[in-house]
């Protein structure tokens, strides 16, 4: 089958796009792939390295007030329709399909309008606006929260859950953590702010760093590309204890994650997908900056169900962080009730189910 792949901006929408394409280059070796994205995105840095074809078109986003950036957004919108249109006439794909972020906006609706089959695949509970606008116009629409639902037509919306669920099932056990230099021996806990990191997060941590150095469990610590430069300045000031480890970014987190007993993160659905299949305990703080709250409602269907702990950003502390995490890796059984009620939220068979999809609107089965 020959699929075009359109998402971008941050990786909760990049990371279940290459789950999706390597799910199905493993079950249809034939099938030929093009990622439409942007260049400004993490999607260039992230999907190149993958070998799988690249191009991209300029688009930027809506903004929800009155401005005169909204008339070039549209300007670029309907340009963006035209070099998607172009970009699907030479590649001829037998579907495409959007995972979400600006980008999808053009390229999805060029597809309809060409009378290609098209999908969308959202991640969140709540809908985005473009995921939104284009589901008018695609054959189907994937959901990963039942909740979702309740905002696309009815006819024509299914659950599948995240592919990156079940490419991070590939991985087990510890052995990824000695990629990073941790002990695989040792009680484990991941700190991260979603793909793009989170500075009240990063704060909270420096606040506790000197404690963290005096837990028995060790830490990996994921500050997010653009703000490791000073977290590592602060942190040269402070010490860094031996079991903590400190990165901008990982490029290997399905392997690393395999090892982890507890990860305390934003609540991105992607983040969240990969927490929950694999059963691991989390502390969530919710960005309160997106739409609608999507993050803090993703949150609460863990919390709801006894698989995370929600401490919101307006009452995060170090002193809050560091005794939310002691009161769950010092405590095996919470520990062990919190890990058996996330393993019953995960879809392990979503990365299928998309693909399914994928091939009952596509004219190829
Ligand atoms: C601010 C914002 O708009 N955030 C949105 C964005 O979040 P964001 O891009 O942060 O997305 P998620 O938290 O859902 O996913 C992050 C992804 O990046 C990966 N990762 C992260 C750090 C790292 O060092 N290495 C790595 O591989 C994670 O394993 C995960 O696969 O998309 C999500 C999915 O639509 C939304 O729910 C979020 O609300």
């Amino acid at each position: 089958m020959r699929i075009v792949v359109s998402g971008g901006g941050t990786g909760g929408h990049i990371y279940p796009a290459l789950a999706l394409i390597r799910e199905i280059q493993e079950s249809d070796k034939k099938s030929t792939f093009l990622y439409i994205g942007t260049e400004n995105g993490l999607e260039k840095d992230i999907v190149t390295r993958e070998d799988i074809p690249f191009r991209s078109i300029h688009i930027t986003g809506f903004k929800r007030k009155l401005s005169f950036d909204n008339i070039k957004t549209v300007y670029r919108f309907l340009k963006g329709v035209q070099d998607s249109k172009r970009m699907l006439r030479e590649f001829k794909p037998d579907v495409v399909i959007g995972t979400g972020g600006y980008v999808c906006g053009p390229v999805v609706y060029a597809a309809a309008k060409l009378g290609i089959p098209s999908m969308i695949h959202e991640q969140n509970s709540v809908p985005g606006l473009t995921n939104k606008f284009l589901s008018r116009f695609v054959n189907k629409i994937a959901v990963c929260f039942d909740e979702a639902k309740a905002y696309f037509p009815e006819e024509k919306t299914i659950l599948t859950g995240n592919p990156r669920a079940s490419e991070v099932l590939h991985h087990k056990g510890k052995k990824g953590l000695k990629t990073i230099g941790m002990d695989p021996l040792k009680p484990s806990v991941l700190i991260f702010g979603g793909s793009r990191g989170a500075r009240p997060i990063n704060e909270a941590v420096l606040k506790v760093m000197t404690e963290l150095g005096e837990r028995p469990y060790q830490v990996l610590y994921i500050t997010g590309e653009v703000h490791y430069e000073r977290v590592k300045k602060e942190i040269d000031l402070i010490g860094k204890p031996a079991n903590v480890h400190i990165k901008p970014f990982v490029h290997n987190m399905p392997e690393i994650l395999a090892g982890m007993d507890l990860t305390v993160a934003r609540a991105g659905a992607t983040t969240l997908a990969e927490l929950t299949v694999l059963g691991i305990p989390s502390i969530l703080i919710p960005s309160p900056y997106v739409t609608n709250n999507h993050q803090e409602k993703n949150a609460r269907s863990l919390s709801d169900n006894g698989a995370a702990e929600i401490l919101l950003e307006n009452e995060l502390t170090g002193k809050r962080l560091i005794t939310a995490i002691d009161s769950i890796m010092l405590d095996k059984e919470r520990t062990e009730s919190m890990k058996a009620a996330a393993s019953k939220l995960g879809i392990p068979d979503a990365a299928f189910r998309l693909f399914e999809a994928m091939r009952e609107i596509s004219k190829k089965n």
